[in-house]
């Protein structure tokens, strides 16, 4: 029953065309995008063509005649695209962690005499460890406060030099709401630094409307640009403009300068967002960012909101006919407006069930303390994906195959 509906939804979802464009082993159903996202053929090929012609044959030339000085701030600008960000305000480099560090200086250099950051408990940890280095390196020029999601709001004040909020709660998919954030934000004087990890490719998001002043994000989730390929980093026009423009991070690389190959010995920043460039970007697998983005070129992001909200509403509806839902019960928000492109279920054997599907063909992942987490790329899950999968959840679930022994130790990476 569940099989034949699910075909059927297949075959009017008008984004179905695009999983073409994927790798997908054919015995797998993918549900951990929101970790790392599968490979476009366009990548494939375009990290060949970078190996094989652009450094094989046209080595140090590449950087001029194939465009590789301009290329963070072009995928940058696609980005941009993506996120509600007009051009010139995007740049891809480094990893999300190094671009917080930059943005958090930033933050507090506008912010004169404010010296506190406000932020969630549940925040990813990598969002509250830079802080806390950046409180260590600069004592009481910065202090961190962390509350629960649900006090965030009522905790912004005149005290307060910027927010730092993720918009999908990793573990648990809750979207927080940027407008009512920013909006209480600036109502204080504060800032709002976004970290889009589990939005960006996932979602609509809006940052200049929404008057955001910085935001960070990753490629190799929903944008499916590989492993570690580079993050990305927003800083609102106003910023870029300000009289800080030119020395608002302090990492002053040569590649941020204004004039790299001057060799000057005195740092000048670079006017606009390559300021925030630091070192020399890794073109391979900026390359490949510029090459993943091409999937997303003709495709709306509400069209994508939309399938993704279509795959969860299935998945839960699946669930519960296998009576699934009081067994393992669904710890997102059950409204699909307030949650991300993710689901996750409580159950205290979480981590075998987890391996459990995994050799039965089905990728999720385990988040402690206890969370089996899916998550849905809509342009390459299908519905077929999702009552497949299911129908293999429950019969782990009630056969009790996930006792055996080969699930239960924890390996590195969960
Ligand atoms: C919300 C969030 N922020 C940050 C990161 C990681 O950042 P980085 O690019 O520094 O590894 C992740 C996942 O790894 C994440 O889920
Ligand atoms: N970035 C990752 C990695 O290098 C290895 C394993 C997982 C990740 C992740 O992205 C985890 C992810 N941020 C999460 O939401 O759990």
């Amino acid at each position: 029953m569940a099989l034949e509906k699910a075909r059927g939804l297949d075959q009017s979802d008008p984004l179905a065309a695009k999983r073409a464009l994927f790798s997908i082993p054919h015995d797998t159903i993918y549900l951990d995008g929101n970790s790392l996202g599968v490979m476009s053929h366009a990548v494939n090929e375009r990290v060949a063509d970078v190996t094989r012609r652009q450094w094989g044959k046209d080595l140090i030339t590449s950087w001029n005649k194939h465009g590789w000085i301009d290329l963070p701030i072009t995928v940058g600008d696609r980005i941009g695209k993506l996120i509600g960000a007009a051009p010139g305000q995007v740049i891809c480099c480094d990893s999300i962690s190094i671009n917080l560090f930059k943005v958090l200086c930033a933050a507090l250099q506008i912010q004169s005499g404010r010296t506190q950051f406000v932020s969630t408990e549940d925040n990813f940890p990598t969002d509250l460890y830079m802080i806390q280095g950046v409180e260590r390196l600069l004592g009481d020029r910065c202090s961190l406060t962390t509350v629960a999601e649900d006090d965030l709001i009522a905790s912004i004040t005149e005290e307060t030099a910027a927010v730092v909020v993720t918009e999908v709660n990793f573990r648990t998919g809750r979207r927080l709401d940027l407008a009512k954030i920013t909006a209480q934000a600036h109502d204080k004087g504060a800032l709002v630094i976004v970290d889009l990890a589990h939005s960006a490719g996932a979602m609509p998001v809006t940052l200049d409307a929404l008057g955001i002043d910085f935001a960070v994000g990753c490629t190799y989730k929903y944008l499916n640009a590989g492993p570690g390929a580079p993050a990305f980093v927003y800083v609102a026009k106003k910023w870029l403009s300000s009289d800080f423009a030119g020395a608002l991070q302090p990492l002053f690389g040569w590649l941020g300068h204004a004039e790299p190959f001057a060799f000057s010995p005195q740092y000048t920043g670079a006017s606009g967002i390559r300021q925030f460039l630091v070192g020399t970007p890794p073109i391979i697998s900026l390359s490949a960012v510029d090459a993943a983005l091409d999937a997303f070129e003709d495709v709306s992001m509400e069209a994508i909101r939309e399938k993704s909200l279509q795959l969860m509403e299935f998945w839960l509806s699946c669930m519960g006919d296998h009576g699934l839902l009081t067994i393992m019960p669904c710890v997102s928000p059950t409204e699909g407006t307030i949650r991300g492109s993710q689901l996750s279920f409580a159950h205290d054997d979480a981590y075998a069930i987890c391996q459990a599907l995994i050799a039965r063909g089905v990728v999720a992942d385990f988040r402690a303390p206890n969370y089996l987490r899916f998550g849905f790329a809509p342009l390459y899950n299908t519905y077929e994906d999702v009552a497949r999968a299911v129908a293999r959840l429950s019969e782990i679930v009630y056969s009790g195959a996930y006792q055996d022994k080969a699930f239960q130790s924890r390996a590195a990476v969960t």
